[in-house]
């Protein structure tokens, strides 16, 4: 192992790409907040300026991954689509395996110039985490919370907001809606088979209204759907802690440009036509898995100068201070600074590490580990419901008990 590759496994490597992760992301939430007045006065401005500022966090993840792990990204297209990639707005079909896939996904946006304008349908819970949470609120990035009676509206109105957006902008589906275990995929496929649809091997059975609704409310903002299928080499299964070690992995994707007036406007045609797109990709997975390579050319955008640039301006401008402080606080000579610091510093840490741990699979969440249309979902909550009943009525119950013992014994005294 070469000292440089031995640098990025250490530890203080690692806190000081956070602290200006952390610092940096701050810095740019406020100024988003800052745009806020501009909405009113020139919407448009506000956008772009979002964008902009948006751009400025999510290269960081990009930075990391080209750069620091150099990570190499292969793209198999055909020729033909490849003038029409960040020349328009198009939605984004990914299946969802790997904890890095959001990186990967933002690595060939940047390759494409949509990074500051990428959007996606997300899950709501992501919209708490500190930096790239906050910062998705400016960019207009639709959230559900997986439960269609209450997203139906929230997504509709979120998309119809997208028509008027002035950057070209890819819009990611994970259509599948949770990623992959072996656990939600046998259930999935118990689906499929009530379903009578085909089995996969290698995806989840897509979850349909998210897409529907997406291809039904940007028809004519949006002009083609991008069925891109990933998968890392040597079966390697990547992770965000992987890539701060400075790992590399190679990512391959395959992309096809499907035009958007190919697919059918009906909502249960809309859900067959995916049905059968998820069947393509499991072929495409199997390909892969037999030949180390999806079908078709490569053509590979180069990676470009700019996320590495804007790493290193935030780095030049957050060390320097991050020093000086450090060092006035050790030489203060007060016990109390110095465990003060030292507590901030892991508080700071233990809260990395939790965003970090919202990109790993086994800490993620139940969605689809069990089977659940809209009626079961309603029982669910019955359950629930009746789960506290039960608890009141049990905890009311020992309570009268306890008072009536209670009576009892003060009656016998007196
Ligand atoms: C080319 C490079 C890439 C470019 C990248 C571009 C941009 C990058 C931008 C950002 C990067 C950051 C990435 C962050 C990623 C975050 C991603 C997520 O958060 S994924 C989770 C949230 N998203 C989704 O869930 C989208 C997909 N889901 C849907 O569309 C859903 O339909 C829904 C809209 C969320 C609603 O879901 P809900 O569960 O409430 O309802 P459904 O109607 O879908 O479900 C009931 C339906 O499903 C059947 N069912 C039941 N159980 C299962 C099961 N286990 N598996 C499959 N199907 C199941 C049930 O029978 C019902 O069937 P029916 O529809 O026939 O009624
Ligand atoms: C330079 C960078 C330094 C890095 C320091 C650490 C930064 C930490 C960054 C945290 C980023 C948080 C963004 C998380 C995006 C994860 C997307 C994702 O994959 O979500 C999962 C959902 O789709 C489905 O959830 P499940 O139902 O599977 O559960």
């Amino acid at each position: 192992m070469g000292t440089l590759q031995v640098l990025k496994t250490q530890l203080l490597c690692h806190l000081i790409i956070c602290y200006v992760f952390l610092v940096s992301g701050f810095i740019i939430n406020l100024l988003q907040l800052c745009t806020l007045p501009l909405w009113y006065i020139n919407k448009q401005l506000a956008r772009r300026i979002n964008c902009r500022l948006g751009y400025s966090v999510s290269s960081q993840l990009v930075a990391l991954l080209e750069w620091w792990s150099g990570t190499e990204c292969t793209l198999y297209t055909d020729p033909e689509s490849y003038p029409f990639y960040g020349k328009e707005n198009a939605i984004v079909v990914l299946n969802h395996n790997f904890e890095i896939d959001f990186m990967t996904g933002w690595t060939f946006c940047e390759r494409f110039g949509v990074l500051g304008s990428s959007k996606v349908l997300a899950k709501k819970e992501l919209s708490f985490v500190p930096v790239i949470g906050w910062m998705w609120y400016f960019l207009e990035i639709v959230f559900c919370k997986r439960k269609w009676e209450e997203d139906r509206k929230t997504v509709v109105q979120s998309l119809h907001n997208l028509r008027d957006y002035p950057e070209n902008f890819w819009f990611l589906l994970h259509c599948e809606g949770t990623r992959f275990t072996e656990k939600k995929h046998k259930i999935s496929m118990e689906v499929a088979e009530k379903k009578g649809l085909p089995k996969l091997k290698y995806h989840l059975l897509p979850r349909t209204k998210g897409f529907c609704v997406t291809v039904q409310n940007l028809r004519g903002t949006v002009t083609a759907v991008y069925d891109s299928t990933l998968n890392f080499r040597n079966n390697e299964m990547p992770t965000l802690l992987g890539v701060l070690n400075g790992k590399k992995y190679h990512a391959d994707l395959y992309v096809r440009r499907i035009p958007l007036d190919t697919i059918p406007e009906d909502e249960s045609e809309c859900a067959a036509w995916l049905y059968k797109l998820y069947q393509d990709k499991d072929e495409f997975q199997e390909h892969y898995r037999q030949t180390e390579r999806f079908p078709g050319p490569i053509t590979s955008p180069p990676r470009r100068p700019w996320a590495l640039l804007n790493w290193l301006f935030w780095v030049c401008l957050l060390v320097y201070p991050l020093c000086m402080l450090l060092l006035q606080m050790l030489l203060s000579g007060s016990t109390f600074t110095v465990v003060c610091t030292f507590v901030f510093c892991l508080a700071v840490s233990v809260g990395i590490r939790w965003m970090i741990g919202q990109t790993e699979i086994d800490k993620g969440s139940n969605y689809g580990n069990k089977e659940m249309g809209a009626w079961q979902r309603l029982n669910f909550d019955k359950e629930y419901l009746f789960g506290f009943e039960t608890l009141v009525f049990a905890t009311s119950g020992i309570l009268s008990m306890h008072n009536q013992l209670v009576t009892l014994q003060r009656e016998r005294k007196t």
